[in-house]
């Protein structure tokens, strides 16, 4: 029984307006990269450092999509995929939810601040990509917002890096890359399949200002970018031959669901795509973190 009102209400509200779907992943990131820098560098970080790198990437993901909800509150109503969630639906006041965001990300910074600075500037940088360049200056102005937004998108991996260590910092750097190479597929694959939504709301997605059969090409192109960084990273010596054979094989799926898109588009290969593109990240750090442990 879904719950309308009372305490539990108001606290599934306040769960549902952070986008905890989004951030399960971006937490994920942070935690992996942890593992995979403890491994590399042979650093054995404390149980505090562990939960105040879980405790401000989860706050800061959190806080981040809080405030976004927030500032998408007019487009958000507009689109099918959005207009049910809580601040378009009334279900939180809006100002109360930006107050709510605001504190999230405060605990981000304050739990941040404690790991190490360098923790602490890329929790700052993460949360203003996002929030500021890609969320208030260029989701509604330009077709390619998500280049420039999707720095914050790779900053939890390289902030659960540090914060174990900077030894060997250039993995850390290339786990963000990675997410950052990603993202182009995930989203832009999702935004061909909802264009009209997106067009409703003048949010200038790629796919909703280019014809489908370049946005079609740009998807399998950075597809193919993002595959080949993913295998790339089996040879620089860090990882062995679980994470090769994971990228191979899971790469040659995704390549292969970009080139049908991009031969025969429609909308049920655009969105077996935008959902194929999670589980394909999340088995990749997997596969990183086991050939790291083992
Ligand atoms: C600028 C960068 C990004 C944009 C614009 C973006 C956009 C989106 C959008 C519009 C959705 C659908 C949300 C919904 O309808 O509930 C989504 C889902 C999701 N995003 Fe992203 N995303 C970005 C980066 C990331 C990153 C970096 C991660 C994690 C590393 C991520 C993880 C997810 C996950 C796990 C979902 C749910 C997927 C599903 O429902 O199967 N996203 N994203
Ligand atoms: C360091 C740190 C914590 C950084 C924050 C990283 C972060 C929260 C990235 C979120 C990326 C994302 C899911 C965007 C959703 O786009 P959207 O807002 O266009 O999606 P929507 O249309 O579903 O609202």
């Amino acid at each position: 029984m879904l719950l309308k009102s009372g305490v539990g209400y108001g606290v599934r509200n306040y769960w549902e307006v952070t986008k905890p779907k989004i951030w399960y992943l971006l937490v994920f990131t942070a935690l992996a990269s942890a593992v995979i820098a403890s491994r590399i560098s042979g650093v054995d970080a404390d149980i505090a450092t562990w939960i105040l790198l879980l405790a401000s990437v989860t706050a800061g993901s959190a806080g981040a999509n809080t405030v976004s909800s927030y500032i998408d509150r007019d487009i958000d109503a507009l689109m099918e995929r959005t207009k049910h969630r809580p601040i378009p639906s009334k279900r939180i006041d809006a100002k109360h939810a930006l107050y709510y965001g605001l504190i999230l990300i405060a605990i981000a910074m304050v739990t941040a601040g404690m790991i190490n600075p360098y923790a602490l500037m890329l929790m700052a940088f993460g949360i203003f990509d996002y929030v500021v360049v890609y969320s208030k200056l260029l989701k509604r102005r330009s077709s390619v917002n998500i280049v420039l937004g999707g720095f914050s998108g790779g900053v939890p991996a390289l902030i659960g890096y540090v914060s174990i260590t900077l030894a060997y910092i250039e993995v850390g750097i290339m786990l963000a890359l990675l997410v950052f190479l990603w993202i182009p597929m995930h989203i832009w694959s999702l935004a061909l399949r909802l264009r009209e939504d997106y067009s409703r709301a003048n949010v200038p997605m790629l796919p909703v200002v280019t014809s489908t059969s370049t946005s079609t090409r740009i998807i399998a192109a950075t597809t193919l970018l993002m595959v080949a960084f993913s295998i790339g990273l089996a040879y620089t010596g860090y990882f062995k031959y679980l994470y090769l054979i994971v990228a191979g094989v899971s790469g040659v799926i995704v390549t292969a669901m970009s080139i049908q898109l991009l031969l025969r588009p429609d909308e049920d290969k655009a969105w077996r795509l935008f959902k194929f593109s999670s589980p394909y990240l999340t088995v990749l750090f997997i596969a990183m973190m086991v050939d790291v442990l083992i």
